[in-house]
């Protein structure tokens, strides 16, 4: 079997081929491609099996090209979707282009002088100069409606089935629109394989129909699972429905960490194939150490990273993991004080937070900082009680009734940490 495709099997990344896939890839170097519709100025963790899959296509030596939707983008795929979909205005399609293209260059090696560099495209590009006219009588002739209809995304939408909806004309042609793509890659690119999620298939095997049809030549598909959690829950979303992105500016590193970091055991075994380059032996041999101790979380602790290293270099991972052993009290009150405002927030999300003023901070004994100050406790003689218990500390460090903050202890220039015992924070911001 091709080395590649051995690879998709034993991380547990392969799902379908078409016969002759292995063959082809056995054969020459083969160009493959996989599309990214632009739907948000980001793409999400959702997308990163696709890029990684890219990668490793590239690694085995062949060629990958990824494809931003700026044509597709505009129709909305309906594979998988029980909805119609609303329209991007073109200005907001162009930026998510923009910012697509941006991202998924970082993924893939471009080098100029390597013959398997990647490739990075736009469909709209060729979809732009073809009119409505030309793509009916030269495309929509060679594809029957009988089917188009036979496919699932098709199917699916015209059971009327509760909770589905019907079809526009627009959304039924896009897997016509993502057929082309693959016959005009075939054709000006030597594309002989789409590769995509194993929703992707109808769309794929529309485009081989094509070629075959149009071109008389023959070309192929792979696909990979849609990637789920062990207890079924939606995989790549936060408790609270947000996406986890691959902008920095819209999940942070450290966020990105953390859900990498939260994976359950069962995941971690799973993800780590999925999501990491390491080979076979190493993630076995993590695996059974894991298993000896789960309570230390290696295997979550090495997922969590590898995917923030390639996702967002080795810096913002240093940064992630600095401020995640913040909340497991290893950290120093340095490193508290070095954070920025930014992550300093985002550890000690949800916790209460008072403003005041510099002078009721800077240089006031603690006891009067925790009570009357702050509000943080009670009354002074809590104060003092907690204080005499140990019970208090101060940007991580415990204090006794001496302490006075200054100006060095604060994190950003703004913030002090107060504690009261293993779990109770309060953070005063000073204004
Ligand atoms: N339909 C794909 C994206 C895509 C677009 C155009 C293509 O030619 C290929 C794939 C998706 O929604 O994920």
């Amino acid at each position: 079997m091709n080395s590649f495709i051995e690879e998709l099997k034993w991380r547990g990344l392969f799902a379908d081929m078409m016969p002759g896939t292995d063959e082809q890839l056995n054969k020459e170097v083969t160009t493959a491609y996989i599309g990214f519709d632009p739907t948000a100025d980001s793409l999400h963790i959702g997308s990163l099996i696709q890029i990684k899959i890219l990668a490793h296509f590239q690694q085995h030596g062949h060629k990958p090209i990824a494809l931003v939707g700026g044509a597709t983008g505009m129709i909305g795929d309906p594979s998988g979707k029980s909805a119609e979909r609303n329209l991007l205005d073109e200005e907001t399609l162009l930026h998510y282009v923009d910012c697509l293209k941006n991202q998924l260059s970082k993924f893939l090696n471009f080098d100029g002088n390597e013959p398997n560099k990647a490739e990075l495209v736009n469909n709209y590009d060729w979809m732009k100069n073809i009119s409505f006219l030309d793509f009916a009588k030269n495309v929509g002739k060679n594809i029957t409606v009988n089917y188009m209809m036979a496919k699932d995304s098709v199917k699916k939408r015209l059971s009327g089935d509760a909770g589905v909806d019907g079809m526009s004309f627009t959304e039924f042609t896009y897997q016509l629109i993502q057929g082309y793509d693959f016959l005009h890659l075939y054709q000006n690119n030597n594309v002989k394989l789409q590769m995509g999620g194993s929703d992707q298939w109808g769309n794929i095997t529309t485009g081989t129909e094509l070629i075959r049809r149009k071109a008389q030549g023959e070309a192929f598909a792979l696909t990979v699972p849609l990637i789920t959690k062990a207890d079924g829950s939606k995989f790549g979303k936060s408790e609270s429905g947000e996406n986890y992105w691959l902008d920095k500016k819209k999940t942070s590193p450290y966020k990105f960490y953390q859900f990498w970091l939260n994976a359950t055991d069962d995941d971690a075994e799973r993800f780590i194939k999925f999501y990491t380059f390491l080979g076979k032996e190493e993630i076995e041999a993590l695996i059974e150490e894991h298993k000896t101790a789960a309570h230390e979380r290696k295997l979550q602790k090495k997922l969590a990273e590898e995917v923030t290293v390639w996702v967002h270099g080795r810096e913002e991972y240093e940064k992630a993991l600095k401020a995640s052993e913040i909340l497991f009290g290893r950290s120093t009150a340095k490193d508290l004080v070095s954070l920025d405002e930014e992550i300093f927030l985002e550890v000690f999300d949800g916790v209460p937070q008072k403003e005041i003023a510099k002078t009721d901070v800077l240089g006031v004994n603690i006891i009067d900082l925790l009570s009357e100050k702050s509000g943080f406790l009670k009354s002074k003689s809590e104060a003092q009680r907690e204080i005499k218990g140990n019970a208090i500390s101060v940007n991580k460090q415990k204090v006794n009734d001496t302490f006075t903050a200054n100006e060095t202890d604060l994190i950003d220039g703004k913030f002090l940490l107060l504690q009261k015992g293993k779990k109770s924070y309060f953070i005063v911001k000073v204004g």
